[in-house]
């Protein structure tokens, strides 16, 4: 087999793909009443996702063709680089483990320069299930004695989204009595507002942070220390202080000694590795808050839904591998469709932050314009993610993707089971949801001709404005119920996914450089706002002057 090329758009399966492209005329109406086989020969499932591919804009050749691309750029064996601990994210050199996270005991011991990483994993997964239960059954106290009512989670990005997300999501789950909040923003707004009505005495904190260095969570984390010494009415003696903190904070990390250095017992930190990037932390202990919230058992479910994927991936065939085949229909939305955003509108309350969660691992991953060979990429890479929660979309944005000039590829998520099953007056409540999850994707796809619109008596000048073309593709993904699982399952989905157009791009989908230069210029112009004149000075025009109008504005 020839060697992957790190260039997508030089491989043959590229140049067919253009020549496939100029060809197809997209025309789903006319695809499913010449095939009738084309909804069952679309639809493939994965664990317990039931995936419908065919209201997408492909044939088989499509999907044919972006196989070979797939083959070409070398993405399975890449998939198989990362399973195996290989050190694929070259510009920091460091594995890509995340999928170890949630290897069920009992497997071959996967060993990493000689670490068994499963060891591992379990070992500190013990010691957050043991801190979980204690909170749980009230065997923690804080320093009055009193059980914990809420845990507050303090971090952002990636030990911020995805715990919160899951949070939400699983508020079934969730033991009552026992609440989790969620403060990430440096805006002192944020903590000040969350912990506005919490009792000190039975407020715990997690400071999640993978390098314990991150500036909002830091500052946050010292604003709630001496919140809880205040509240608490804490003496400013250090063995009393020490006391209050080793009571009401624990700590997430890969950096122990910057827990220590920040006044919280080592003991009372949970760790985990740099081969677990942020944005695929959430089945690390940066899940701490939402093992407490669900408790151990369901924490377990959680994982064997991201296990369950992680096989599925690692295994099936191209024909049949969901994550693949999606990943490999976002590559063909980008680069030859000219697709810049992709939507994902989940018809669930519950997940109502979930495209928030995928914009970090989709965009913070593949936002990137050079390749891991070093070399500017010649095509296009990461699109826009973006959605909310469907009906409420609906009657906001879904104007454009029905009849705006954009392509906007979307996926749809719904449940078949309701968690709330209410009815208004005969009409179960849940079934008019998904009617509408329904409608949404048929009028996507097959839109509404103008004859059809005369037919419905509507006046001649106002036909082409209430015309739909269709063929606006979209998937489909349902499961039975919402549970931890099958949530771990749509998050690895859409991380293997999120793998899979990286791959055919040529990039490092694990690193995030592109975050930094905003960091280190917020340090540098911090002092030019508290009095430092040369801080001041060196600023740019523009900036300069912003920051002159601020300081004449701030009250
Ligand atoms: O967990 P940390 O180290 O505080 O980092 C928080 C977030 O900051 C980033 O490094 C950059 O935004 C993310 O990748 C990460 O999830």
């Amino acid at each position: 087999m020839a060697t992957p090329s790190h260039d997508p758009t030089s491989t043959a399966a590229w140049t067919a793909l253009l020549a496939h492209r100029d060809a197809l005329t997209p025309d789903l109406r006319g695809w499913f009443d010449a095939d009738p086989g084309r909804a069952d020969r679309f639809t493939v499932d994965v664990a317990d996702l039931h995936v419908d591919l065919s209201k997408n804009l492909v044939t088989d050749e499509t999907l044919e063709l972006l196989r070979d691309l797939a083959e070409q750029t070398g993405v399975v064996d890449r998939l198989q680089a990362m399973f195996a601990g290989e050190r694929i994210n070259v510009t920091e050199d460091r594995a890509v483990l995340h999928t170890a996270l949630r290897r069920p005991a009992g497997l071959d011991p996967l060993v990493v320069d000689g670490q068994d990483v499963d060891a591992d994993v379990r070992a500190e997964l013990a010691k957050v299930y043991a801190f979980a239960g204690k909170v749980r059954s009230g065997e923690w106290t804080g320093v009055t004695g009193q059980r914990i009512a809420t845990v507050v989670n303090i971090g952002i990005g990636g030990s911020d989204l995805g715990p919160v997300m899951a949070y939400e999501a699983l508020a079934a789950s969730r033991q009552e009595g026992l609440t989790c909040r969620f403060v990430s923003n440096i805006d002192p707004t944020d903590l000040a507002e969350t912990v506005a009505d919490l009792d000190p005495a039975t407020t715990l904190f997690i400071v999640a942070s993978k390098t314990f260095g991150t500036l909002e969570t830091l500052t946050n984390a010292r604003l709630a220390r001496q919140w809880l010494w205040d509240g608490l009415g804490t003496p400013e003696a250090d063995d009393e202080r020490r006391a209050a903190v080793a009571k009401h904070f624990v700590a997430v990390s890969t950096a122990l000694e910057k827990v220590a250095d920040f006044g919280i017992d080592t003991d009372n930190a949970f760790g985990f590795w740099d081969w677990v990037g942020g944005r695929y932390s959430v089945d690390s202990a940066i899940g701490t808050s939402l093992a407490v919230a669900i408790g151990p058992e369901r924490f377990e479910e959680f994982l064997a839904g991201f296990h369950a994927v992680d096989e599925h991936v690692r295994t099936t065939p191209l024909e049949r591998n969901v994550p693949l085949l999606m990943g490999l229909l976002n590559v063909w939305y980008v680069n030859f469709l000219g697709a810049h955003t992709h939507a994902v509108l989940p018809y669930s309350q519950y997940l109502h932050r979930f495209p928030a969660y995928l914009q970090q691992l989709t965009m913070e991953s593949n936002g990137k314009g050079v390749r891991w060979d070093g070399e500017a990429v010649t095509c296009d890479t990461g699109e826009v993610f973006w959605g909310e929660p469907g009906t409420n979309g609906q009657h906001a944005f879904y104007q454009l993707i029905h009849q705006g000039t954009r392509l906007v590829p979307a996926d749809f998520v719904a449940f078949a089971t309701p968690q709330h099953a209410l009815v208004d007056g005969d009409t179960d409540v849940h079934a008019l949801l998904l009617s509408n999850f329904f409608a949404q994707t048929k009028a996507l796809a097959f839109g509404k001709t103008a004859d059809e619109v005369r037919a419905e008596g509507t006046a001649e000048d106002v036909v082409p404005a209430r015309v739909f073309t269709g063929n606006r593709p979209t998937t489909s993904i349902m499961a039975a119920a919402l549970t931890p699982s099958v949530l771990g399952q749509l998050i690895a989905l859409y991380e293997h996914i999120t793998f899979t157009q990286g791959a055919v791009w040529g990039i490092d989908s694990f690193d995030q450089w592109g975050v930094e230069l905003g960091k280190q210029l917020a340090l540098q112009i911090a002092p030019a706002l508290t009095g430092d004149e040369e801080a001041l000075q060196s600023q740019d025009s523009s900036t300069k002057a912003l920051i002159d109008w601020y300081l004449a504005h701030r009250a």
